[in-house]
């Protein structure tokens, strides 16, 4: 499409301003930027910067939307947004919210991405394209006759961004539209907006912490501070990879390239070229440090065999071999069902005690539904839970509570007082006159002391899910159940989540968590739980699921960095998952001082 000389941009904030009711400071404070077609612009920032604020503003949406005091101005294809008529809106623009389950609205997926459509009062026959269309995008063309409500929350999430692309609007406002999705399908929601872009007859303002998809289609990045003010706005990796001791002060996700870039600068090597996913991290890798081929210092001293887990001690009993410890988790036979469906078939595992176990799978593989077993939420038809021996089904829920934290996908079901402090007090014993300290704790230790007294909903996304995870901790249970615990988090907060679960492990908390981040499963988890259409595909150590072929078979596939490893096919690189291993092997083969000083530039 070609665009008019004299088009006014698809979206223009200028020095935005919101403050919500009550709040003591501006979030976002005095934004100004503009998307036009063919722009994806990446928007980065701390948790609680007010992203998703502005999101709502660039949507059209406020001040309807929320109690907030709105300055500046947001301009829609250049009509002052506040002014335009809700209907109007969808002829700009379309969101997708953070929370998929804010705008689902109507009994069946079909009806749901028709609904945008026949408001706009278009033809049958191009309804049903649209939808179409749409639903065959984010791959849920089999689902259509289907509540919303009984899909994953993957699939949620994949219903609002069908339901944002029939709209057809021009402009397309996307609050973590992957957050929930497997990696198939967050691929597959950049590989629908990429051709958007690159023809030029859309814009999109993004926000996103899977950043190696996300730099796929973004041709701009704009981080905000805490303070909710712009810090940066370029292009991507002057942005990203220029002004990346600034960004991650911050508490900005940085891609990995550019963390391993860090990484590296602290062991004394420089990376010259800049790298930002894991793909190009691996190719200044495998192609040499600056100026030098590689050593091949793998496998490192002590280590095991390539294609093993570099981190995995040697000396360590393959799963299932662990002959002094029982398993601190037994489920035998296991089976799940609802609404005609079997959501796990005779599912058998076990966690041993002090694992820090990942269960992973595609959308839709019955994640959600075991972890709901495991902490006594859903009774099963038929099989067993038993943990430290105990047979879940036959304690009280206060006994199971003491002895099982769960953390919910969505952190809202999980909230039933006004405030935040009192969320954290519920269900604590009221004789025991160490939980106000205990709470405190809690609070401080997630960055919520300032915010107990507030309502548990009117927490920023982040601050939501660090709160659902402080309420699983307060009775000091054996197993923590986390589902989806990063998703939402600020990098450093999501790096305080994960000191805070290795930290509760090696007081003696296993931890079972599923997620959709491979990489962090490789930076973190010691066992992996593979799931598919609700059976178990593999099981065991992070070496051994990594080195076989289940994640593939299963269509998840290795994680960014493992993939890129793999890509390459560079034999010095094979086994590196972790990216400490990676910076290490780097740091191993880095030139010495005089082969610095002949090097090239
Ligand atoms: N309805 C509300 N009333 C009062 N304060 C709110 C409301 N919604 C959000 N806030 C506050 O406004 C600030 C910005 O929130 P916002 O959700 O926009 O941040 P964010 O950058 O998107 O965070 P995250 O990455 O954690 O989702 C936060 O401090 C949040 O607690
Ligand atoms: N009450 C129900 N009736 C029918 N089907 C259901 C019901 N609850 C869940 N399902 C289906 O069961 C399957 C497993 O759901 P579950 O939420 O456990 O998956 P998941 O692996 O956690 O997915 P995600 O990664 O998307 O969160 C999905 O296909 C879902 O649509």
């Amino acid at each position: 499409m070609t665009k008019r000389a004299d088009a006014a941009p698809l979206l223009q904030l200028d020095r935005l301003r919101i403050t919500h009711e009550g709040a003591r400071r501006a979030t976002p404070d005095g934004v100004s930027l503009t998307v036009d077609r063919g722009e994806a612009v990446l928007l980065l920032g701390p948790s609680g910067c007010g992203k998703s604020t502005l999101a709502l503003a660039a949507a059209g949406l406020l001040p309807r939307a929320l109690d907030a005091a709105v300055e500046g101005r947001v301009l829609l294809g250049g009509l002052d947004a506040t002014t335009l008529p809700a209907g109007h809106a969808a002829a700009h623009v379309a969101m997708v919210f953070q929370d998929p389950d804010a705008q689902l609205v109507t009994s069946t997926v079909d009806d749901e991405v028709a609904f945008g459509p026949e408001n706009l009062c278009l033809d049958e026959a191009e309804i049903e394209r649209r939808v179409t269309e749409a639903l065959t995008a984010v791959g849920l063309a089999h689902r259509r006759r289907d509540a919303p409500e009984v899909l994953s929350g993957g699939g949620r999430q994949r219903l609002a961004i069908a339901a944002a692309l029939a709209l057809g609007s021009p402009l397309l406002v996307l609050d973590e539209p992957t957050a929930n999705l497997d990696p198939a399908g967050a691929r597959g929601v950049y590989d629908a907006l990429a051709p958007l872009i690159a023809g030029g007859t859309h814009g999109v303002l993004l926000i996103e912490h899977n950043l190696d998809e996300a730099l796929r289609i973004a041709t701009r990045v704009v981080a905000l501070d805490d303070s909710g003010r712009i810090i940066a706005d370029g292009p991507p990796r002057e942005v990203l990879a220029g002004r990346a001791a600034e960004l991650a002060a911050a508490g900005v996700w940085l891609p990995i390239g550019v963390t391993a870039s860090r990484m590296l600068a602290a062991e004394g090597v420089t990376v010259t070229d800049a790298p930002l996913t894991a793909a190009e991290l691996v190719a200044s890798l495998g192609g040499g440090l600056p100026g030098r081929p590689h050593a091949q210092p793998h496998p490192l001293p002590g280590e095991p065999t390539p294609n093993s887990h570099p981190e995995e001690p040697t000396k360590q009993a393959p799963r299932g071999e662990h002959p002094a410890t029982l398993p601190l988790l037994a489920v035998a036979s296991l089976t799940v069902r609802a609404g005609g469906r079997t959501l796990l078939d005779d599912v058998s595992l076990t966690v041993r005690p002090g694992a820090f176990t990942a269960v992973v799978g595609p959308n839709g593989a019955g994640k959600s539904t075991l972890l709901h077993a495991l902490g006594g939420v859903v009774r099963p038809p038929k099989g067993t839970v038993f943990l430290g021996g105990v047979d879940v089904a036959k304690l009280s829920p206060r006994r199971l509570r003491r002895r099982v934290g769960v953390v919910f996908q969505n952190p809202e079901h999980q909230f039933l007082r006004q405030r935040v402090r009192d969320e954290l007090e519920l269900g604590v014993d009221a004789g025991d006159d160490t939980v106000a300290a205990r709470i405190d704790d809690l609070l401080s230790r997630f960055g919520l002391l300032e915010q107990g007294a507030w309502h548990p909903y009117l927490l920023s996304g982040g601050g939501k899910r660090r709160l659902s995870v402080g309420t699983a901790l307060v009775e000091g249970p054996q197993l923590l159940v986390l589902d989806e615990p990063t998703y939402g988090q600020d990098r450093a907060r999501a790096d305080e989540l994960l000191d805070l679960l290795e930290a509760l492990r090696r007081d003696g908390t296993t931890v079972v968590m599923a997620t959709h981040d491979l990489q962090l499963v490789a930076e973190h988890a010691s066992d992996v739980v593979v799931l598919a259409d609700g059976r178990v595909e593999a099981a065991g150590t992070v070496g051994e699921v990594f080195a076989g072929d289940a994640l593939d078979r299963v269509g998840l596939g290795l994680p960014p960095l493992a993939r890129a490893v793999r890509a390459a096919d560079a034999p010095g690189l094979r086994g590196l998952t972790r990216l400490r291993d990676a910076v290490r092997f780097a740091s191993l083969s880095r030139p010495c001082a005089s082969d610095n000083a002949g090097a090239a530039p």
